[in-house]
């Protein structure tokens, strides 16, 4: 159906819908919900389709097999990143996520390793807890203000950890500094616009008066505003430790082990350590704060799930106390909640885009290789797919339990909702106990329901999602 095989070592590309000349598949493509596009081509063309954007190759994998295959197996081809202008042109480009397949950033996932991994994670029970006393009680005394609490508590959480900053439990700077990055990154930075500057990388030199261009107006204020969350809070640490009074942090943790050394390399691992810093920032308060609202939302739509979860921990905790991490393992309706929350929609649902650095065949189709050929992974695909989990629209924390009444055993690192392969979520073990300490929290402490209108009746709530940080 697509006469390409001469480029294709004449092997046939995935299938997937036929494009026009020039403009591809763009015409067909929900710009505001790409994933339900993919996720629609997904079930009429099968695993891996082939699509066409304004004459950029796309491939998008749907199914968990082929993305194992691929992404699991053969990590040494499909790990490196899409080369996109504007990650520069917003001052981005040191950003873990969106670094090339290479030295730099295995440096960077060392770091990541080291300061995030699974004890490292858990050693900040505590903190995880404290943050989440704080969300509950501000949602208690300030509903009305529930975007500012969800921000809050994730950025907090990680500013603690990051670089031992107590933020305010409202309005922080530092914290509304992040969000105003966050903010004009899920404005700008957006899939579609990434494939357009891919397409027509001139975009990027116009001037932001030029039509389709004036989203370049964004570029600076969000070049200053990373560097400042870059450098200020490190260098503070820096000075802190200057004066012995530093709290523990991965900043100073990290800073403590370079001490006695000197010269270059202290000074290029102090910046990789910064830039580190900053992308576990932009990182975290985008991704968990996503999953913290759609948490909420599912126990307003579902109000027998947070009825269930309450009489769990009534029984195992009581009514005198909160519950801790030494009660995880007694709850596991709560779990199964926090694995649904994932499950059901997730936060990253194209995951970030691939790249090939060689081309590949895969079940006798033709992958090519380039960096201006990205290939999302369809986590909502996946995690939709009727196979596995029937009637996947819907929110049920029981499809977790076996027949026999036990929980899955199925480990936090294979949950979907992060990814897979060598750019899996290096947060993932922060992000899990951060997010069962919000969520048992607020399941013991509140009873979350629809607002009221002035005559006393239910405001209907219709969910809606927005497309965000993917590129
Ligand atoms: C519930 C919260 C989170 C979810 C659902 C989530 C999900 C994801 C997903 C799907 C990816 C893309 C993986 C891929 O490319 O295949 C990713 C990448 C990443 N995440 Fe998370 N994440 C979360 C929290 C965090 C936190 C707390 C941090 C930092 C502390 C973090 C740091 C990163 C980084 C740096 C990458 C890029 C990794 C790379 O390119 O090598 N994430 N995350």
């Amino acid at each position: 159906w697509w006469p390409r095989q001469n480029k294709t070592n004449g092997l046939p590309l995935p299938p997937g819908p036929r494009p026009l000349p020039l403009l591809g598949n763009a015409l067909q493509i929900n710009v505001t919900q790409p994933w339900l596009t993919y996720a629609a081509w997904g079930r009429r063309y099968g695993g891996i389709v082939y699509s066409r954007l304004l004459g950029q190759d796309f491939i998008i994998i749907n199914d968990e097999k082929i993305a194992r295959a691929l992404l699991d197996q053969r990590g040494a081809i499909y790990s490196d990143r899409p080369v996109i202008g504007t990650n520069k042109l917003f001052g981005l480009d040191f950003n873990t996520g969106l670094l090339p397949y290479g030295e730099t950033w295995r440096v960077h996932r060392k770091i990541f390793n080291q300061t995030l991994r699974g004890e490292a994670a858990a050693s900040y029970h505590n903190l995880y807890l404290r943050k989440a006393y704080d969300f509950a009680l501000n949602l208690m005394d300030f509903p009305d203000e529930l975007e500012a609490h969800v921000q809050t508590i994730s950025a907090s959480l990680i500013m603690a950890i990051t670089y031992g900053h107590e933020a305010q439990t409202r309005d922080d700077p530092f914290v509304n500094r992040i969000q105003q990055v966050v903010d004009i990154i899920t404005q700008v930075l957006t899939p579609e616009r990434g494939a357009l500057l891919m397409a027509f990388p001139l975009l990027e030199h116009l001037p932001a008066w030029f039509p389709g261009a004036a989203f370049k107006r964004l570029a600076r204020p969000c070049r200053e505003l990373v560097k400042e969350i870059m450098e200020r809070p490190f260098e503070h640490v820096k000075g802190q430790m200057a004066q012995g009074k530093a709290p523990q942090s991965m900043v100073s943790d990290f800073l403590t082990q370079l001490h006695g050394d000197s010269g270059d390399a202290v000074t290029e691992q102090e910046q990789v350590m910064m830039e580190v810093a900053a992308t576990v920032c932009i990182a975290d308060s985008s991704q968990t704060s996503s999953t913290l609202y759609v948490f909420l939302l599912a126990m307003v739509l579902y109000p027998e799930v947070q009825e269930r979860a309450h009489a769990e921990i009534s029984a195992i905790v009581g009514d005198d106390r909160l519950p801790d991490f030494d009660d995880r393992s007694s709850l596991p309706y709560v779990e199964a909640i926090c694995r649904e929350t994932l499950r059901w929609q997730p936060v990253v649902p194209l995951s970030l885009p691939h790249a090939t650095s060689s081309n590949d065949t895969y079940e006798g189709y033709f992958i090519p290789k380039g960096a201006n050929r990205p290939h999302f992974v369809l986590i909502l695909g996946m995690t939709h797919d009727e196979t596995r989990y029937p009637d996947a629209s819907s929110f049920k924390p029981e499809r977790h339990f076996n027949p026999d009444g036990q929980l899955k055993d199925e480990p936090i690192p294979g949950n979907l909702g992060f990814g897979l392969g060598r750019r899996i979520c290096p947060g993932l073990y922060f992000a899990d106990r951060s997010m069962w300490a919000a969520v048992v929290t607020v399941l013991a402490s509140l009873r979350l329901a629809k607002a009221k209108d002035p005559d006393g009746r239910e405001v209907e709530v219709r969910p809606d999602f927005t497309t965000g940080l993917a590129m």
